[in-house]
């Protein structure tokens, strides 16, 4: 891993398990019978852990949605073509699209960056932050070198830095990239088949009915495209052979632009003790790929919902997070995080607001 990168991963801290101690034997002094707000008690407790607050707070939460495009487009693995990701670019600088919609229903500062959209772009609101034009078409060649898959990565962190610095309390990643279902899948399938793929000559049978256990429609692909898109992902794992264990091998082999500044903006979250609610199957390969950078990061994520895709279910076992929604969801831009933002917000209040039995009179259960 390059130094910087490196040095930043090793001064990330660890949470503050005591705070979420002391948040859970509060949580059994506020006027409800012990555990009664379920999970919402478990969600406290980990924003204490993760913010060192007995009282924490999510408000106001920060919106970063990533844009950038994939070589391997050009196999025809979207059901939309590639122009789309900078179409929809302008689309949520213009306020119109879904994570706009939510954004403002949750009060959330919200930024675009551009860290590899296929063409040009400038648009009043745009954070361009372009590392190259769009990922090669990694089913004849790397996506992208290892210093770009780490300019990508300080990208994120960077814009993170500064919506913290901004005064956002908690933050949700986002993404816009045609193909990036194939990568994500890649990343995947490298991460979960670990020496498998890396090792053996010849991928065996098991190793590529897993492999195709983790892809799936993306944007809507028929079946018959279904099977020509994981025929393309695992040719392209036989030829780059990524090591799971290493990280910056398999984003670079297989990866995207936008996968690496999410993965960078929640090491920017972690170092700063900021929650992440994270997003869908691409933010969740993204968040997989922070943990294999810094472990401690996954202990500063909460998975916001279960998205469509078959192998976003996967990816949160891999990360053992259980979603907070399942509706269906399958859009990205960081939109079923921000569905679930009041979730987490609820929780907050309820430690930040509620009153105990002694201060409210209320007489308490037994082994109160
Ligand atoms: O977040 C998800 O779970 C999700 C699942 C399927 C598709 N998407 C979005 O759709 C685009 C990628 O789909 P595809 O078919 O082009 O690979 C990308 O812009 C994602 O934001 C997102
Ligand atoms: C229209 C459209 C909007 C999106 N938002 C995130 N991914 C997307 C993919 C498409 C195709």
């Amino acid at each position: 891993m390059q130094a910087s990168l490196n040095h930043y991963c090793l001064s990330i801290p660890p949470v503050d398990r005591q705070a979420g101690q002391e948040a859970a034997r509060y949580l059994d002094t506020l006027t409800k019978p012990k555990g009664s707000l379920g999970r919402l008690e478990a969600i406290a407790v980990q924003l204490a852990t993760i913010t060192g607050q007995v009282k924490p707070r999510v408000s106001p939460p920060g919106i970063i949605v990533f844009a950038a495009d994939h070589g391997v487009a050009e196999e025809g693995v979207s059901a939309y073509p590639q122009e789309v990701t900078a179409q929809m670019v302008r689309n949520f600088l213009q306020g119109g699209a879904a994570i706009n919609v939510f954004a403002r229903q949750i009060g959330a500062l919200l930024e675009v960056v551009d860290v590899g959209v296929a063409q040009p772009l400038e648009a009043s609101g745009l954070v361009s932050r372009k590392v190259r034009y769009g990922t090669a078409n990694f089913l004849k060649e790397p996506a992208m070198s290892q210093e770009e898959a780490v300019a990508a990565v300080e990208a994120g962190i960077e814009r993170a830095e500064a919506l913290i610095k901004r005064g956002i309390k908690s933050l949700i990643v986002g993404e816009m990239g045609i193909g990036n279902t194939t990568a994500s899948s890649a990343m995947l399938a490298a991460f979960l088949c670990g020496e498998k793929i890396r090792g053996s000559a010849e991928l065996d049978t098991e190793v590529i009915g897993q492999i195709q256990g983790v892809v799936g429609p993306g944007t809507g692909l028929e079946q018959e495209r279904v099977n020509h898109k994981r025929s393309v992902i695992v040719r392209a794992l036989a030829l780059h052979r990524p090591d799971g264990n290493k990280p910056l091998d398999v984003l670079s082999k297989v990866g995207g632009l936008e996968i690496a500044g999410m993965a960078g903006a929640m090491l920017a979250a972690a170092k700063h003790r900021i929650p992440v609610i994270v997003d869908g199957f691409i933010c969740t390969v993204a968040a997989l790929l922070a943990v294999k950078l810094c472990p401690r990061v996954s202990d500063v994520l909460l998975a916001g919902h279960r998205s469509q895709e078959p192998g976003h279910q996967v990816a949160l076992s891999l990360l053992d997070k259980e979603p907070l929604l399942d509706l269906g969801m399958r859009l990205g831009e960081g939109s079923g995080a921000a569905v679930a933002f009041p979730l987490v917000e609820a929780a907050c209040r309820m430690i930040g607001e509620m009153a105990t039995f002694q201060s409210a009179g209320v007489t308490d259960g037994e082994g109160a």
